[in-house]
Parts: structure tokens; sequence; C-alpha cells
């Protein structure tokens, strides 16, 4: 089977900062792989490069059989949920459905079951500057489906957002990637990690691979650990 993303020794730097260290990766359809680390970690910037935002270093990225540094066509194909807020704030939620669509040159078709699989019916007049922060997100979400993307490069998801907007998203998410999909989603909370289906552990620029439940275990491990060395000080 031929991977959606195959990176090889990325290495990327910010200002004089080194963020990426000769990291390798492969993604295949089927799988969540949670991109677990701490803030600052340089999660964004791996997102950013593996949906074409920001060049990168040195190494080699392939998304979707495209070496990203020679074709851009992996993008129609791709779904983007940013950490940072992206939709247009002062459009309505059908008028951002509409105009991504437009955007993304995708038809409008999809736009009527997204609104009801992330329940924005009664959001539909308001304008996205004024929904609240779980109502927006399920709004992202939609929106990067539009195009039925093949991969979904998603940065913080369900962070801060109520709980019925977190099961409703990772519903749609687990669906996205048991019909084929696949997704990278990014984020600091440990508990995420038993949404996914492979976790990596972004360190000092580095990518180590666990299983969730192995991922839960090494932070157990790393807070005794801590505990056990403050404790050690203290005494
Ligand atoms: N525009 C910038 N200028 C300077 N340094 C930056 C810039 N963007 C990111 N960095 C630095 O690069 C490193 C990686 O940042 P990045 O945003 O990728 O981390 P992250 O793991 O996504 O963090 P968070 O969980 O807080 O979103 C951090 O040390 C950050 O301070």
């Amino acid at each position: 089977m031929t991977p959606l993303i195959k990176v090889i020794d990325l290495k990327q730097t910010i200002g004089k900062q080194k963020v990426l260290d000769g990291l390798s990766l492969e993604l295949y359809s089927g799988e969540c792989l949670g991109l677990f680390g701490a803030r600052g970690a340089g999660k964004t910037a791996l997102l950013h490069i593996l949906s074409g935002i920001d060049r990168f270093k040195s190494g080699s990225v392939e998304i979707l059989g495209c070496d990203i540094r020679k074709s851009e066509a992996f993008k129609k194909q791709l779904g983007l949920v940013t950490q940072e807020r992206s939709l247009f704030r002062d459009l309505k939620v059908y008028e951002n459905l509409e105009f991504i669509a437009v955007l993304k040159n995708t038809g409008l078709d999809s736009i009527p079951d997204l609104v009801k699989r992330f329940e924005l019916t009664d959001y539909l007049g308001e304008p996205a500057g004024r929904l609240n922060a779980g109502v927006y997100q399920r709004l992202s979400m939609a929106c990067a489906l539009l195009n039925e993307p093949r991969l979904l490069i998603a940065d913080d998801l369900i962070n801060d957002i109520d709980p019925y907007a977190q099961r409703l998203i990772l519903k749609e998410l687990n669906r996205f990637v048991t019909s084929g999909g696949a997704c990278v989603w990014g984020f600091s909370r440990i508990e995420f990690c038993a949404a996914t289906s492979r976790v990596g552990w972004l360190e000092k620029g580095s990518l180590t691979f666990y299983t969730p439940q192995e991922a839960q275990e090494q932070w157990e491990s790393q807070l005794l650990s801590i505990e056990q060395q403050s404790g050690g000080e203290n005494a």
C-alpha cells in the first residue's frame, strides 16, 4: 500500500532555532495519527509543512504521491483545520460554506449533508465571528471536508471546546478515517491520544511512535519520575 504521507529526514529551522531535526514519517489510509507534544515542540511547524503552507529546510516530503517541492496538486485532496481561527468572521455560517466551496473549486452539493452531520442548521444565518468556540470548530471541520479530501490536517481540533462539540467532531473524524481517509491531528493534551490510532510524540525535533496506550504509559512514567525527582529534592 502506498503511504498518503511519506516524510524522510525532515529538518526545519525557525530563526536560529532547530525545530524539526531529521524526522521521518509514513501515514496510510485509515489512520489517524495523533501528533502529540508540549507547547512549542514544533507541531504547528510540522503541520504547516505537511499542508504546503511553509517551506522547509531539507529532507523530502511526499503527500498523496506528490513531491510537495515540485507540485501543489495534493492540495486539491487536502482538508485543513488550522490552530488560528481562519474562517471569514463577518460571513454567515452558510456564506462561509458557500464561499470556501467556491475557493476550493468544488460544487455546493456536499453542503446540506455537512450542515446536517455537524448540526449547523440552527446557526446558518449567524456570522462566524459570533459563534461559540464549539460551533465554530464544527463549522471549521465541515469546511475542511467540503472538497471530500483524502487527507485531513488538523491543529488543536477540539481544544477548549464543549464536550458535545468534541464528541460530534470526533465522531465525524472517525467516520472520515474509517471510510478510507487519513488524518494528522496535532495536540498537547495526553487524553486526546485515546481518540487516535497511533501517536507520534514530538520532542526535541524528533518523532517517536507509540500506540495510544503506550503514549499514556510513557506520559505517566515521565510524571512519576518528575514527582520522584522533586520528592528527592524536597527531602
Ligand atoms: N514566527 C515565529 N517566530 C519565532 N519563533 C517561532 C515562530 N513560530 C514558531 N516559533 C517557535 O518555533 C517553535 C515551534 O513552534 P510551534 O508553534 O510549531 O510549536 P507547537 O508544538 O505547535 O506549540 P503549541 O502547542 O503552543 O501550538 C517554538 O519554540 C516557537 O516559539
